[in-house]
């Protein structure tokens, strides 16, 4: 029998019931599945949240075409730009709550990352965690959320193909995933995509943690 059969690990999201409170806002927990632990969490950002976030990021990415040649990514068609804390009053204070949903603390995160996805754009299979392989698997990550910033008319959809799973993006609401454990068979369900855009736009942030701290 393998682990996992016998007795459910530990997870580092550690919150039950209906709701998270914290500091300033109540979160909802709307579905979880328990192994790999996936949450769908509602009220993690306000409307206003959502367009400030999207109206920051495009300044961004405006600045970042001028600059730096883009490399073309065959498995994120999206274009994105890692925000920092001092871009806006409000990074600060989402930050806050991030870290108390995800309970690590934000030291332990990689900046937060905005993408936008128009019609035809997507985010392939893949896993949040990096191979062991590589270099940055020292620090490696643990855990994802990723927060929808607008409603999307068609398409778009969050998918574990492991899991049968999908979540719809809906402004203000979340996904929270987690890929910690022991049993590698259960860090390994945690492959997921960003379906492709079939109309409209998709505006995401995604924050990721590591083990460790990062910043
Ligand atoms: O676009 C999505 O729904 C998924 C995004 C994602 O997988 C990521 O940011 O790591
Ligand atoms: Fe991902």
């Amino acid at each position: 029998m393998t682990e996992h059969t016998m007795t459910k690990e530990q997870t580092i999201f550690d919150h039950k019931g209906r709701s998270i409170q914290t500091e300033d806002r109540e979160i909802q927990i709307i579905a979880r599945l328990e192994e790999p632990l996936v949450v769908v969490l509602g009220n993690v950002l306000s409307d206003e949240e959502c367009d400030e976030l999207i109206a920051v990021s495009t300044d961004n990415m405006k600045r970042s075409k001028v600059g730096s040649a883009r490399s073309v990514n065959d498995i994120r068609t999206s274009s994105g730009t890692f925000l920092d804390e001092n871009e806006s009053d409000i990074i600060t204070i989402i930050e806050k709550r991030i870290s108390s949903i995800m309970n690590i603390p934000i030291e332990h995160g990689d900046g937060l990352q905005i993408l936008k996805y128009m019609p035809g754009q997507e985010y392939k299979e893949h896993f949040d965690f990096f191979a062991s392989t590589s270099k940055a698997s020292s620090n490696n990550r643990i855990s994802t959320l990723v927060m929808y910033l607008n409603d999307v008319e068609e398409g778009g959809e969050t998918h574990f193909p492991k899991l049968n799973f999908s979540v719809t993006p809906q402004k203000g609401m979340a996904v929270y995933f987690e890929y910690f454990y022991r049993d590698a068979h259960l860090n390994e369900q945690t492959l997921h995509a960003g379906l492709p855009v079939i109309k409209g736009e998709k505006w995401i942030a995604t924050q990721w943690m590591r083990k460790q701290r990062f910043r």
